[in-house]
């Protein structure tokens, strides 16, 4: 039996355990994959946000901007309707995400305006 990546229109059948255990084994690698990429997206995510600290402070705007977030969330919350992913935990993946980034901008900002 070939064994295929599961999909919505796929058939996936088992002959014997080993099987079973293969593709389990194959999808975890997958996953660690996945997660060592989602790892990496995320420091690029917040390591932006020297840029922007510095462009901000200079505009003499603040960290917290609630019209761009609110921009971001129906961005990612139509994409998670499109997708059929359930947009509420998506919702609490990105109010993490902008944590990040306001965390890591105000300790610019604190280690820029202490010399
Ligand atoms: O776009 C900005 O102004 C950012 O600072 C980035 C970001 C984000 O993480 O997406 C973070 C904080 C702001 O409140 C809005 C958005």
């Amino acid at each position: 039996m070939v064994i295929f990546l599961t999909g919505e229109n796929e058939i996936n059948s088992f002959e014997n355990k080993e099987e079973a255990e293969i593709l389990l084994e194959e999808a975890r690698n997958r996953i660690d994959e996945i997660d060592n990429e989602l790892f990496n997206l995320i420091y690029q995510r917040t390591h932006i946000a020297k840029d922007i600290a510095l462009a901000k402070e200079y505009l003499g705007m603040p960290v917290f901007d609630k019209t761009r977030e609110e921009a971001v969330h129906a961005k990612i919350e139509k994409l998670s309707e499109e997708n059929g992913i359930d947009a509420v935990i998506i919702d609490q993946i990105v109010d993490m995400l902008t944590i990040l980034s306001k965390n890591e901008q105000n300790e610019i900002l604190r280690r820029n305006n202490n010399g």
